[in-house]
């Protein structure tokens, strides 16, 4: 067996979704297809949940990355991650383009997604604004007050989707800003916001606000039924700001892009390299967001997206980048 010892480019990765977007994921490849979807799964060893394929990334000589990282989990992911998760990465990235508001939705936890869904994994997530466009580039982020059960569920089988909106904190937002939403707090991404997204490993999602957005309320509650699946709902009031940071001015070599509370989960920053730089080993995924270069042996250039093994070893960056770098959490957990 040969063992994978090179960073990988991935072409995009769009599987099919129930909304509008992807003219910015398109721009940002330098792509003709707007049409494509307005997700691109990137580095992907996870599946839409209930299909077997879709949203799985597959390398360019034509195996699924699921399955090499499974052949070799220790060349891909390092002996201490492969030790505690052997051959699951823990992480999933997207890019998002969200050509229309989202529904408000909610994930479960890792307690939740364990006790009722037969996985170790919640999905926690974690965006990073990349790009904005439209009049008010907005998301939508936990309750503003304490919300009862009844009243959730109330809006849920009326499909009360103004009172939903309006219980959500609006948050304004442009690139370099970052919001960690964990397990459990209510969401949505607003028209005009293009992320990268890192999220633990699974599609586990309990949508609230299913009509217009969803065929029927069946695919809205991950086969739970809503009186199971809302007891995921963070209905505690939360403050944005606490999940809210904005980080574009900040220039360094390697900028953190979360605080601690995402350490647990997955790991990100956003590397400006002029001239070159080693990184240390790290199964890793990039995107790359400015100017041109070299990651180890493959060419990049802002749109690009690069899968990165282990086993590669201290990868140097080269040229003018800045790119997200984004890892599974450290192992052991903290
Ligand atoms: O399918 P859902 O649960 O409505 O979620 C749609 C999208 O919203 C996100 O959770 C972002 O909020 C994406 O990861 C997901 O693909």
């Amino acid at each position: 067996m040969s063992s994978d010892t090179q960073p990988v480019a991935l072409e995009a990765n769009q599987p099919r979704q129930f909304y509008r977007g992807g003219a910015a994921i398109a721009a940002f490849r330098s792509r003709d297809d707007a049409d494509a979807g307005p997700e691109d799964w990137v580095g992907s060893t996870t599946a839409q949940f209930g299909k077997d394929e879709a949203g799985l990334t597959r390398l360019p000589d034509g195996r699924w990355l699921r399955d090499a990282v499974a052949a070799d989990p220790t060349s891909w992911l390092g002996a201490a991650h492969a030790a505690e998760f052997g051959a699951d990465t823990a992480l999933l990235v997207k890019l998002l383009d969200a050509g229309q508001r989202l529904p408000v939705h909610c994930h479960p936890s890792d307690a939740f997604a364990s006790a009722h869904l037969g996985c170790r994994h919640g999905k926690t997530e974690a965006w990073i604004v990349i790009g904005t466009s439209g009049p008010d580039p907005t998301v939508y982020l936990g309750f503003r007050d304490d919300v009862p059960a009844a009243v959730a569920a109330g809006w849920v089988s009326t499909q009360d989707s103004a009172a939903m909106l309006d219980a959500l904190n609006p948050v304004k937002v442009s690139p370099g800003d970052t919001v960690f939403v964990p397990a459990g707090v209510p969401h949505a991404i607003g028209e005009g916001v293009f992320i990268v997204e890192l999220q633990q490993p699974t599609d586990f999602s309990v949508t609230l606000e299913w009509q217009g957005f969803l065929a029927d309320p069946e695919a809205g509650h991950l086969g739970l039924g809503y009186d199971k699946a809302l007891e995921c709902l963070e209905r505690r009031a939360q403050s944005p700001a606490d999940l809210v940071r904005r980080t574009r001015a900040l220039t360094g070599r390697s900028v953190g892009m979360f605080d601690a509370r995402a350490d647990p989960f997955f790991r990100a920053d956003r590397l400006h390299v002029s001239g070159s730089a080693a990184l240390e080993p790290s199964f890793g995924v990039f995107v790359v967001l400015e100017g041109a270069g070299t990651l180890g042996p493959v060419a990049v250039h802002r749109g690009s997206t690069v899968v990165v093994p282990h086993a590669a070893g201290e990868v140097e960056v080269t040229g003018d980048v800045v790119a997200i770098r984004c890892r599974p959490p450290s192992v052991p957990r903290s």
